[in-house]
């Protein structure tokens, strides 16, 4: 289980004015949950992953795993980065393999893992490939498999699938919530799309505009396993209903937040 309790960012801008990344955020991620989170540009989300992952520091507060304190990164967490931030000078394979290999795994062993999951990707044929010989969709592909090789119980995602076109997007949604659905990890997962957030969420946390705080957290009644026709929970009576819900919530944010910037 994540914990978050008061967590508290502020950064210093290059002319030195301060941002208010974070303004103490409480949040609880359950064992196997897929949690996303939701909220205006800047609200402070990839900060926020970037402190699970043990990647950013912050001011206050405290961030635990299973009652751990995280003080930086470790091998129970993974992230998967919109801009896929592969090797772009090392094979799919030597990419899958990276984790693994900063740990010591042996070579027969991390290349057996990676190729399982190569195929588990859709990317069997492509091993001897390079990054910048794939498409969006296949990079993402590798940087998702690169992220489950070294097993990890949480993973942390960022806006993992907002480069790539709409139909490879739902093609990657189905293949996650299909692997999430086999192997049961803890996804925390960031996104600009409330669609995206409530198709593949147990609960959608919604945040406020800078300095972000946790506004609404909303359940997603949506039955699962969803991978197999996530095109008919679209036209399902509840998606409509919470994607209405979060709208309405955002553009009562964004509004305030004009109003608030018209004041400074
Ligand atoms: N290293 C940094 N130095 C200064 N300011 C930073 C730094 N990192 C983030 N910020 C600022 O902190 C705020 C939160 O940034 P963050 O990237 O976490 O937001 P976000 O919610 O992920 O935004 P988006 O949805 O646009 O990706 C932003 O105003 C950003 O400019």
């Amino acid at each position: 289980m994540i914990e978050i309790n008061q967590l508290t960012k502020t950064f210093t801008s290059q002319d030195g004015t301060p941002v208010h990344a974070l303004g103490g955020v409480d949040l609880t991620v359950n064992d196997n949950e897929f949690l996303t989170l939701l909220g205006p540009s800047g609200c402070g989300k990839t900060t926020m992953l970037k402190m699970i992952a043990g990647l950013q520091g912050w001011d206050g507060g405290t961030i635990t795993i299973d009652g751990k304190a995280v003080t930086g990164p470790g091998p129970d967490r993974s992230m998967v980065f919109q801009n896929f931030a592969l090797l772009p000078w090392a094979t799919v394979m030597d990419n899958v393999c990276f984790g693994l290999r900063l740990r010591g795994t042996e070579r027969r062993a991390r290349e057996e893992r990676a190729q399982e999951l190569i195929e588990m990707v859709g990317l069997s044929g492509f091993e001897s490939k390079r990054p910048g010989e794939l498409s969006g969709g296949m990079q993402q592909r590798v940087g998702i498999a690169r992220a489950l090789a070294v097993d990890p119980q949480i993973l942390l995602m960022d806006e993992p699938f907002g480069a790539v076109d709409e139909q490879t997007r739902r093609l990657l949604q189905e293949e996650l919530l299909s692997i999430w659905e086999r192997n049961r990890l803890t996804v925390v997962f960031v996104t600009h799309s409330m669609e995206e957030a409530v198709l593949l969420g147990d609960r959608v946390v919604l945040m406020s505009a800078r300095p972000g705080q946790i506004s609404e957290i909303v359940e997603v009644p949506l039955a699962r396993p969803r991978s197999s026709d996530v095109g008919g929970l679209e036209r399902s009576r509840e998606y409509t209903e919470i994607t209405a819900h979060l709208w309405d919530q955002l553009r009562s944010m964004h509004s305030e937040h004009r109003d608030v910037e018209a004041v400074r």
